[in-house]
């Protein structure tokens, strides 16, 4: 039987922490500014972003939610990153994604002033990780948050195998540079890699991020690996479930993270902490 990564009570911790630094700012007379975009009606989008709304009003964080319609030009949404950029008021702006079809996302992200780049996904900001030159750096949150597990479970990377599934720019990518900082042997599969189960089973750190509901079974998980589910999908009935098969793959495992209350929790809680961050290395 494996131990459950708690990550909502880690996020709750990080979360307190953030609060304290928030309430020092303002106490110099800045109030951190967070601004998500949200652009078109992707019921998922709304979820989230009311999450990460909620969160920053409980932090004592501004927030503010623009949301621009459906069919939205990216002429228009540029236009509004760039009244962002220059806006002084604001020190992070996260787009969610994915976007309409008509707005390409890569053009969107190289908008955003690396400087106030909430999810750290500007490819300065990319290089900076992949270089590991990570000082005042912001970085991708799943990803993120994914490390501070791994800190406050005490599970060391150095010298292990870890194998990402899936290879996103929001997830798998990031992922896989943060655990090659940390010394672990990197693999990263994907839709194309053969013999993936093959793979999977040498992962004493596996990170699921496929989209996929339960596309991880016990057969592919190694005795005693570390399983990290990122996935937020829907099974049969609607509900909220990860890619990995958890009641299977938890009897084998040292360590799992749930879904919900693992990795989501965590994301937001980076993104929080990345918006004070991000603050305090502009003044
Ligand atoms: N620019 C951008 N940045 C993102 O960080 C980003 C994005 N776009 N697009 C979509 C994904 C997804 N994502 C989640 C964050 C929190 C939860 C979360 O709070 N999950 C809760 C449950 C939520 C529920 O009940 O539906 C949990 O796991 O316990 C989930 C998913 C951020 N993303």
């Amino acid at each position: 039987m494996s131990q459950i990564i708690d990550g909502k009570s880690l996020a709750a911790e990080i979360d307190a922490q953030t609060m304290v630094e928030t309430e020092q700012l303002k106490q110099n007379g800045i109030t951190p500014h967070l601004v998500v975009i949200l652009v078109g009606e992707d019921g998922a989008s709304q979820i989230y972003v009311r999450n990460k709304e909620r969160r920053a009003q409980k932090l004592g964080i501004k927030s503010t939610v623009i949301k621009m319609d459906s069919d939205t030009t990216e002429k228009e949404l540029l236009a509004k990153i760039h009244e962002l950029n220059q806006d002084v008021d604001v020190n992070a702006i996260l787009v969610q994604m994915p976007l309409p079809k008509q707005i390409d996302e890569f053009k969107v992200i190289m908008a955003i002033d690396p400087k106030k780049d909430a999810d750290g996904f500007h490819p300065v900001n990319v290089g900076r990780l992949f270089e590991n030159e990570i000082a005042q750096t912001p970085v991708a949150c799943t990803p993120q948050g994914i490390m501070e597990m791994f800190k406050k479970y005490q599970i060391s990377l150095d010298g292990k195998n870890a194998v990402v599934v899936g290879r996103s720019t929001i997830v798998g990518k990031p992922m896989a540079a943060l655990l090659l900082n940390a010394n672990a042997t990197v693999t990263v599969v994907h839709s194309h890699t053969k013999d993936l189960k093959e793979i999977t089973k040498k992962a004493d750190i596996l990170v699921v991020a496929t989209g996929i509901a339960h596309f991880i079974k016990a057969d592919q998980v190694k005795d005693g690996a570390v399983v990290i589910d990122v996935g937020m999908d829907r099974d049969e009935n609607g509900k909220l479930t990860g890619d990995v098969d958890f009641e299977k793959v938890q009897e084998k495992a040292s360590f799992i993270t749930p879904v919900p209350k693992g990795v989501g929790p965590m994301t937001i809680s980076m993104l929080m902490k990345q918006t004070i961050d991000l603050t305090r290395w502009s003044v």
